[in-house]
């Protein structure tokens, strides 16, 4: 498998009053071809902070302080805002985690759409109108010619998310970055347009790098996944591994506490192995249905 984006010993710190805080401690990873890769992780661990320091649209006062992001043989993190923001969109699409913070306010949806073709040195004719409206219907919004006409605080918070994952595939880029990309939506939506993401982006040989907090989308959608914790990741490998036979103790820990949250709930799960704190985590025993018992 060839590798879309490399990711090596990438550092970033933000700058405070207090000093500098380092919040990535040389971070490791690959995205394969058709490959999607999950990031998970406690709140404040650095998900966001990783994503947003590989596609430069980290604010200050974070800066990336060290490491190489190589895509399609050229270091990210080397090159100038132009350069960079010809490949946001065309050949990575991001996904934020505020929909309402990517999306102009002022100006119409459809209008958006034709910007971003215009950005790319691109004709927003009615092929690409076209392609848009398939997108917005793909992922589930009703009547996309409406949207189409309408302005962003028309919109409720899942339509402007879907609005926003249509717009990140709209150039057909080839990694796609999502940010916590289903939060605002419900859960029935969610698994719709994740099932979009899916169909649009690996299975037509795109890749994805995804960060989410819930363990069900990972274990759903995910080849790979990447465990944070205070700025490192502390584990990675295949989602099988990882969630059956978790080799770090927060690993543990994180799985478990779904666990716990599940056994009370609709699912009763078998209880993992080990917990925080402990320093060896034996082998945990393997749920009958992965993505059954991690859907948080
Ligand atoms: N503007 C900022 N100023 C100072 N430190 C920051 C700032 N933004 C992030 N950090 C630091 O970076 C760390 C990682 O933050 P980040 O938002 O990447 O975490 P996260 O895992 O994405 O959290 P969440 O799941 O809540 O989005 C924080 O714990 C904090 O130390």
């Amino acid at each position: 498998m060839t590798t879309q984006l490399q990711v090596r010993d990438l550092v970033t710190e933000f700058d405070t009053r207090q000093g500098v805080v380092r919040a990535l401690h040389g971070i490791s990873f690959d995205v394969g071809d058709s490959e999607t890769v999950g990031i998970v992780g406690e709140s404040g661990s650095g998900k966001s902070t990783v994503v947003r320091s590989v596609i430069k649209l980290l604010m200050p006062p974070g800066r990336v302080a060290a490491g190489t992001a190589e895509f399609a043989g050229r270091n990210l993190l080397e090159m100038r805002e132009r350069e960079i923001r010809q490949i946001r969109g065309r050949e990575i699409g991001f996904v934020a985690q505020n929909p309402f913070s990517a999306l102009n306010p002022v100006t119409r949806i459809e209008k958006q759409f034709a910007n971003i073709s215009k950005a790319h040195g691109q004709k927003g004719d009615a092929a690409s109108r076209g392609r848009a409206l398939q997108l917005l219907a793909a992922t589930g919004v009703g009547d996309p010619e409406r949207v189409m006409r309408g302005y962003a605080h028309e919109l409720s918070g899942g339509m402007a998310q879907r609005v926003v994952i249509a717009m990140a595939l709209y150039l057909n880029p080839r990694l796609v970055i999502a940010d916590e990309p289903t939060t605002a939506l419900d859960l029935t939506v969610q698994r719709q347009v994740l099932d979009t993401l899916r169909r649009l982006t690996v299975e037509s040989g795109r890749s994805m790098l995804i960060v989410t907090h819930d363990l069900g989308v990972v274990s759903e959608y995910c080849d790979r996944v990447l465990v944070m914790y205070q700025g490192s990741i502390v584990e990675q490998g295949p989602t099988s591994e990882v969630f059956v036979r978790p080799q770090h103790p927060y690993t543990v820990s994180l799985l478990n506490s779904v666990v716990r949250q599940e056994g009370g709930g609709r699912h009763a799960a078998p209880s993992l192995a080990g917990g925080a704190g402990t320093t060896t985590a034996g082998p945990a025993p393997r749920p009958a249905q992965l993505s059954d018992v991690w859907r948080s």
